[in-house]
C-alpha cells in the first residue's frame, strides 16, 4: 500500500446529544482520488472539517498526510491542504483581478498579495491555463461568471502547492455546459503527475467521473459503501441509498 493521505479510525462525533458522525474508517492512500457522494445533512461538511482539524472528533483518531492529530501543528499542516468551498465565492471583492485571487492562495489568505514574487506570478498565470482561464488575466471577479469564478477559486487552492485538495461541491450554481467543463478539468488536474490528492464532494452522481478512482458514500453520518468507484456505484447500492 502507497504513503497514506487519510487515516480516520473509529470517528465519530456527537452535538447536542445527536450523532452526527459515527463509527468512520477511511484511508486514503496517495495515487487515489476520492469522490464524497452523500445527500443534505448526511455530514459530509463535518467530516470536512474534522480532517481539517476545525472540529474535534467525539472518538477516534485523525492522521492526514502522515500527521496525528492531537501531535501536531495544524495551522502548519493546513498550509499543505486546499479547501475550495462555496462559503469562499462570497468573501472575494468583486473589483478584485483574476490573477490576484489565483495568487492569494499562496498564504490562504483573502486580499493580500504585497510580497508576491515573479516566479509567484509565473505560477499564478500556470495554473491559470491549467484550469483554461488563462484568459481571465487583468479581468475583474464582478465580471467573470460563474464557472470562471469556480475556476479562480480551484487555481488559488492550488497555488500553496498542497498534497490534499478539497473541492467541496464545486459545480453549485453552475449550468450543465459549464458543470462539464469545470469536470473537465478537475479530470485534468487529476491526472496530473505530482498533483494533488482530490478529495470532490458532491451530491451529484453524474458528477464522479472516471478522474475518481474511489468512491465514498455516507448515509445518515455513517459510511454506507466505500471502495473502488466502479464496485461502490452500482445500481443496486444507490437504490438502497436514496
Ligand atoms: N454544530 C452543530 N451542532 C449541531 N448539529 C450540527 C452541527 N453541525 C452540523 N450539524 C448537523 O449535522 C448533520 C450533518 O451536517 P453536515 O453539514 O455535515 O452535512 P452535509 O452532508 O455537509 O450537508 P450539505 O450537503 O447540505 O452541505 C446535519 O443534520 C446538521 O444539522
Amino acid at each position: 500500500m502507497g504513503e497514506k493521505v487519510i487515516e480516520l479510525k473509529d470517528v465519530s462525533w456527537v452535538r447536542e446529544g445527536k450523532q452526527i458522525l459515527s463509527d468512520i474508517h477511511w484511508e486514503i492512500s496517495r495515487g487515489e482520488h476520492w469522490a464524497l457522494l452523500g445527500l443534505n445533512g448526511s455530514g459530509k461538511t463535518t467530516l470536512l472539517n474534522i480532517i481539517n482539524g476545525y472540529i474535534w472528533p467525539t472518538t477516534g483518531t485523525v492522521r492526514v498526510l502522515g500527521r496525528q492529530f492531537g501531535k501536531t501543528d495544524l495551522r502548519e499542516l493546513r498550509k499543505s491542504i486546499g479547501w475550495v468551498s462555496s462559503s469562499l465565492q462570497e468573501r472575494i471583492r468583486e473589483q478584485e483581478l483574476a490573477e490576484k485571487i489565483v495568487l492569494s492562495g499562496k498564504y490562504s489568505t483573502i486580499g493580500v498579495y504585497d510580497d508576491m514574487t515573479d516566479k509567484d506570478y509565473d505560477r499564478a498565470r500556470e495554473i491559470m491555463e491549467e484550469l483554461d482561464c488563462g484568459y481571465l488575466w487583468g479581468r475583474k471577479y464582478a465580471t467573470c461568471s460563474q464557472g470562471e469564478k469556480q475556476r479562480l477559486l480551484i487555481g488559488r487552492g492550488l497555488m500553496g502547492s498542497p498534497e490534499l485538495l478539497i473541492l467541496d461541491e464545486p459545480t453549485n450554481g453552475l449550468d450543465f455546459i459549464a458543470r462539464d467543463k469545470l469536470l473537465a478539468s478537475v479530470g485534468k488536474l487529476a491526472k496530473k503527475d505530482g498533483g494533488p490528492t482530490l478529495i470532490y464532494v458532491t451530491h451529484h452522481i453524474e458528477e464522479i467521473t472516471d478522474a475518481f478512482s474511489h468512491t465514498l458514500l455516507l448515509k445518515d453520518g455513517s459510511i454506507f459503501a466505500k471502495g473502488k468507484t466502479a464496485e461502490v456505484l452500482t445500481e443496486e447500492t444507490l437504490q438502497a441509498l436514496w
